[in-house]
């Protein structure tokens, strides 16, 4: 195997209110996920992020795990009501000083941290206001990304604003499984444009003071039509705007899909070229978060985009109903330079949800996560010889964790979580991606 290109990054991926608990120690406000997880009906289990992978207290043991596994990069995110606990105005230095501490341990063990402002977690006083309804979550989201800057930059050298803004509106604001949990379609391209605004706000704040690098994360699902009848051709078309362009075309592009009014009919108005404009920031990499594909076909009845994934027979199909497909990770990397040029890349998510075996004698073996990721590597690398710029590699995720509305579980980590005694223990694909990475790569 040949080796990946030399200053690839290795790393893994985490999020604030997936794995920190402590929701309200020290200081913090409430977020949207905290007052959504403490709901009655909407969380699997009636779980919540109270305690989490208690990453909060436990932080210094789980980077001295990443050490031992020899990660070169942990990006993880940083929640914003631990920063303005009523989202914006008044600092709280207590939670600005454990993300401070994360990071310094983090680069005392030579691991470099890579940061998501957002990954999902608004203040509960913000959505009190409109939230990404509200015109003035641009402005809300620039504020709290220069405390941020102020505080961490230099020490953080790549920043990434938001984190998969499709799931942000598809799931907070169309049909509800995530927080803020509402359905409502003229919510949904609203939220979506605002937050986008505060994507470009907080990139043009960070040119004012910032000396790195920022980015903008998103998921990408390729999709594949069914047969090529017009109808899934259309079919496809729209999937591919509603979930792969509705976001990078504004940000990369200065534009969006065409198909985008056809989507969403009454409920979509045209972007302003001046929202346009402020959208349009030059970045530095963009974060791609590739799990799966989707054979795609006209589907009249499945309301707004009016299409369905058509399950594919003899494929494997994962804890979460993905379908295995690492030639989609190929194709992705290549539509994204073709599309958008070539800007450098990190695949900031890629992993898999499985039924994992017990943990026997402080082993789990769970050999289809590594084929998984061997595969997906592969692939990657397959990518970057065709001439695709990717910089790095975080699977997602390290722990264990809570996967949202789903609870606990969807098990995604390389490191196996007890959820009574919070002891972690290392499956084998972590000791698997920890010889992929000792080796550069080779031993894939
Ligand atoms: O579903 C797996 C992951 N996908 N991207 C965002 C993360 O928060 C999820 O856990
Ligand atoms: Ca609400």
């Amino acid at each position: 195997m040949a080796a990946f290109p030399s200053g690839f990054l290795w790393g893994c991926a985490t999020s604030a209110y997936q794995i920190e608990g402590s929701p309200l120690a020290d200081g913090a406000g409430p977020s949207i996920w905290h007052r959504f997880a403490h709901t009655p009906g909407l969380m699997r289990d009636a779980e919540t992020g109270d305690i989490a992978c208690d990453h909060y207290r436990r932080f210094k043991d789980d980077v001295a795990l990443m050490k031992r596994l020899g990660m070169q990069a942990y990006r993880f995110s940083v929640s914003w009501s631990r920063i303005l606990p009523d989202g914006t105005g008044r600092v709280n230095q207590a939670g600005v000083d454990f993300y401070s501490r994360l990071v310094d341990e983090l680069r005392a063990n030579g691991i470099e941290p890579f940061v998501t402002l957002y990954h999902w977690d608004m203040p509960a006083a913000l959505d009190d206001k409109g939230g990404w309804l509200n015109r003035d979550s641009a402005e809300w989201f620039a504020e709290y990304a220069s405390v941020l800057f102020r505080a961490l930059d230099g020490r953080v050298t790549k920043w990434a604003t938001l984190n998969e803004p499709w799931v942000v509106t598809d799931g907070g604001y169309l049909f509800g499984a995530l927080a803020p949990g509402h359905r409502n379609l003229f919510e949904t391209p609203i939220a979506s444009r605002n937050l986008m605004r505060a994507h470009g706000a907080a990139v043009r704040a960070y040119r004012e003071t910032g000396r790195h690098e920022i980015g903008l994360v998103v998921n990408i699902e390729p999709k594949y039509p069914a047969s090529e009848s017009p109808e899934d051709l259309a079919a496809t078309r729209r999937a591919t705007a509603y979930m792969n362009e509705q976001y990078l075309d504004p940000a990369m592009l200065g534009r969006c899909p065409p198909e985008l009014r056809d989507v969403f009919g009454e409920a979509w108005t045209d972007w302003s070229d001046d929202d346009l404009a402020a959208v349009r920031q030059p970045i530095d990499f963009l974060g791609i978060n590739y799990y799966t594909r989707a054979v795609t076909r006209d589907d009249p009845a499945a309301w707004p985009v009016r299409t369905a994934t058509v399950r594919q027979d003899g494929a494997f199909y994962t804890e979460t109903g993905w379908e295995v497909y690492p030639q989609g990770l190929v194709d992705t990397l290549v539509w994204i330079k073709q599309r958008y040029g070539d800007i450098p890349l990190y695949i900031t998510e890629n992993g898999v949800a499985l039924a994992d075996a017990p943990v026997e004698n402080g082993r789990l073996h769970d050999p289809q996560r590594i084929e998984y990721l061997r595969q997906h590597l592969l692939a990657l690398h397959q990518a970057i010889a065709a001439g695709v710029d990717v910089r790095g590699y975080m699977v997602w995720s390290l722990l264990d964790n809570l996967e949202w509305s789903l609870g606990f579980s969807k098990r995604f980590g390389i490191v196996h979580v007890d959820r009574q005694t919070q002891e972690r223990t290392l499956k084998d694909s972590a000791e698997y991606y920890s010889r992929i990475i000792a080796s550069h790569g080779r031993a894939l």
